[in-house]
């Protein structure tokens, strides 16, 4: 059977001399001639190998998209937002090159699209113009440069509420967004120009830094092998670690660094900030809270109120969920500090739970969603005097929390916190614009470390990936018949399906769901707990499908993953590589596949560096199966399918280049509505109609 053979082929992998990036014809089975063999291969790569010695974490559970931090830290600080501190900072790589392309980004993270009303904008068009012109003056560093999106791109982000939007064109929706992300105050004048003149201040600088500082400095080798090779042959022990430290990681179960931790310790250890960009799934966690707890436990004990201690450690995820893992993983290191503690606060809970946990067990270790930070400094006493304690501020997934959406949260953390401070920030991805704006956190003789090598891709070579067009009209079928594919190749099949709303999310579970799959779906309209517990179920799963949107695109810790289908276009680049990440963790295999429709292939170009095969042809959908399909959905809510289709017209309205031409938008929007069963694409409020920019469009019905 040619699956077989080539399963057995897959097998014989490892005992090749040569790397799977080096032999396609063995890792990519779809070269292979039979037509059978081509519907069904191209999506059944199993694993063949696996290093894994130590026990996975805690996984985290939910996003967070964290409200607006207005105006609060003008109430903490009379002087105003901190003196940006600038410079490009040493660049330190274990390879020789980046490899940065032009993302052609239009996507805003893990929210979903729904309508909102539309907000000033002017504010985020004159920060545009500002880092227009940053831009043109930072410094190069990079080898190949990602290409500078104008601010007018941003801007119509940011239409919707003022924030937290990317991807331009008139009618831009809004992102998934928590609840406590709702009510969103305008922003105020003064703290524009003020955040302005920090700006100029920080960027009239920058070319002298660059020219300062752009000599990488060498890291220490990694004998692990090659890109994909995880862990380094480094001890931890060999590490100046506190002995108290080295107890925690050994229960662990950590004996050997990661790449990233290898190179990223020393350097934080002598007290110096740091940027560092590692793939996803290498241990970037350990690697910012290891140094931190040392930070801590070298510091004198406060001699300040006991039961409310400085905040030595300020650790800022843009996720519930990153944050929860974060601050289990900061237990689990702490298991022998008894005097150390660690508190997570996030949105999605009451805040008298959180305070009195707060004074019930003191922590000088805080990870926190900046929404939530925000509620704490303002309603919780002495926690605004407990940050100015803070020695080390790490901020998780920066290159998130840097982009526009989370941009002006985190500059009023950063005035809420002493000048005098280390600055951590790690990611998978750092696009240049977020090189250049890094310096609002780090000081200027920071360090780069890159541990992606030269001639390496962002993405695990051991995670095969795929992409395949196919009309939209045939999604839902291809979804289906990919999926049984997979479950009939692996019994222990793990399956993330990222939709590109959350509205579809839903849509997508149910339909799967009438098709007898074992699916869950997760998305921010559901309930916290709900979130929580379908998060936990899937992490300590097999067989099992989620179907979700962005919320579990970053950093989400699900074990075994064996495949990610992305249905859609992904909102950036960015995006798509974090939402494949959650497969191949720690060295392990794993599957993508991309699907998107004829007119969605634009966005191959944004991803034409990394390693995606394109698919030789469609996985064909036999009549029964078809039949099957259409009857599933027949079967679907009405109203789920009414608010998917408002969902994705908002989704790609936003996008630059399908939101362009409205007409075509529409034409696409009710193609869609067909694949979904409907005769009538069904009518939206002619309010939401106008803020899209879609009144009088031929083919939209409204009500
Ligand atoms: N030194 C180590 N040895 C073995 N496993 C480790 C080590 N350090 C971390 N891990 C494990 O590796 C896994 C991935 O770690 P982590 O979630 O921090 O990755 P990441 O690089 O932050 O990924 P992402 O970019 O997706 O957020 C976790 O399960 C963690 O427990």
């Amino acid at each position: 059977m040619p699956t077989k053979l080539f399963s057995q082929l897959r097998l014989l992998h490892p005992l090749l001399p040569m790397k799977p990036r080096t032999l396609p014809l063995l890792s990519r089975p779809f070269f292979f001639p039979s037509s059978k063999f081509l519907r069904t291969s191209p999506f059944k790569v199993r694993a063949f190998s696996s290093r894994e010695k130590v026990p996975l974490r805690p996984s985290k559970s939910l996003i967070d998209d964290e409200a607006d931090l207005s105006n609060w830290v003008d109430e903490l600080r009379s002087g105003g937002p901190d003196e940006m501190r600038s410079g490009r900072g040493n660049e330190v790589r274990t390879g020789r090159r980046d490899r940065f392309a032009d993302s052609g980004r239009f996507s805003r993270d893990d929210r979903e699209r729904e309508f909102r009303p539309p907000r000033n904008n002017n504010r985020a068009s004159a920060l545009g113009k500002r880092r227009g012109e940053d831009l043109r003056k930072g410094g190069q560093s990079v080898g190949s440069r990602r290409k500078f999106q104008p601010r007018s791109d941003d801007d119509d982000n940011e239409v919707m509420n003022g924030r937290k939007l990317k991807g331009g064109g008139v009618g831009a929706f809004p992102s998934e967004d928590e609840d406590e992300d709702e009510d969103e105050e305008s922003e105020g004048s003064e703290e524009e120009e003020i955040l302005n003149k920090s700006r100029t201040a920080l960027f009239g600088q920058q070319n002298v830094l660059n020219r300062r500082n752009t000599e990488p400095t060498p890291r220490p080798s990694s004998p692990g092998g090659g890109s994909d090779s995880y862990l380094s042959e480094t001890r931890f022990d060999q590490c100046s670690i506190s002995p108290l430290s080295l107890k925690g990681v050994k229960d662990a179960g950590y004996e050997k660094m990661t790449v990233v931790q290898e190179a990223t310790l020393p350097v934080i250890l002598k007290g110096k900030d740091v940027l560092a960009k590692a793939k996803t799934g290498t241990g970037k966690t350990v690697a910012f809270l290891l140094p931190s707890i040392e930070v801590v436990a070298k510091s004198p004990p406060s001699d300040r109120d006991h039961r409310r201690p400085p905040i030595a450690v300020l650790v800022i995820c843009p996720t519930r969920e990153l944050a929860s893992q974060a601050a289990a993983e900061a237990t689990k290191l702490l298991k022998y500090h008894p005097t150390i503690g660690v508190q997570v606060v996030i949105g999605g809970t009451r805040l008298a739970l959180e305070q009195k946990r707060m004074q019930a067990n003191p922590c000088q270790i805080l990870v926190a969603t900046p929404g939530r930070l925000r509620d704490h400094t303002e309603n919780t006493a002495g926690f605004a005097t407990r940050l100015m304690g803070v020695k080390v501020l790490v901020l998780d997934e920066a290159d998130h929390l840097l982009d526009m959406g989370f941009r002006k949260d985190i500059e009023k953390i950063i005035a809420a916190v002493p000048k005098q401070r280390q600055t951590l920030m790690f990611s998978a991805t750092v696009p240049e614009e977020v090189r250049q704006v890094c310096h609002i956190a780090l000081r200027r003789d920071h360090e780069f470390i890159n541990t992606v090598q030269e001639g390496t891709e962002e993405t695990h070579s051991q995670v095969c990936q795929t992409h395949l067009v196919a009309p939209l009209d045939k999604h839902f079928s291809l979804l289906y018949v990919l999926l049984k594919d997979h479950i009939a190749d692996d019994v222990d099949y793990k399956v993330l399906v990222f939709c590109t709303t959350a509205m579809v999310t839903r849509l997508v579970a149910e339909l799967l769901g009438e098709l007898n799959l074992n699916v869950r779906e997760i998305h921010s309209r559901k309930p916290q707990s709900y979130r929580t517990r379908v998060s936990e179920e899937f992490r300590k799963s097999k067989g099992l499908i989620l179907v979700t949107s962005d919320v579990s695109a970053r950093g989400v810790d699900y074990p075994d993953v064996t495949l990610v289908i992305q249905v859609g276009l992904p909102a950036d680049r960015e995006q798509y590589i974090h939402r494949l990440g959650r497969t191949g963790r720690r060295g392990k295999e794993g599957q993508g596949i991309l699907l998107l429709a004829p007119w969605e292939d634009f966005f191959l170009s944004t991803v034409k560096d990394l390693p995606i095969e394109k698919a030789p042809v469609v996985p064909s959908v036999d009549p029964d199966t078809k039949k099957k399909v259409e009857k599933a959905l027949s079967n679907v809510e009405m109203k789920n399918k009414e608010a998917a289709y408002q969902a994705w017209l908002g989704y790609y309205n936003s996008n630059k280049k399908v939101g362009r031409d409205k007409y075509r938008l529409v034409e696409l929007a009710n193609e869609f509505s067909r694949s979904m069963g409907l005769d009538n694409p069904p009518a939206i409020p002619k309010l939401v109609l106008g803020k899209m920019g879609l009144r009088n469009i031929p083919g939209l019905r409204a009500k």
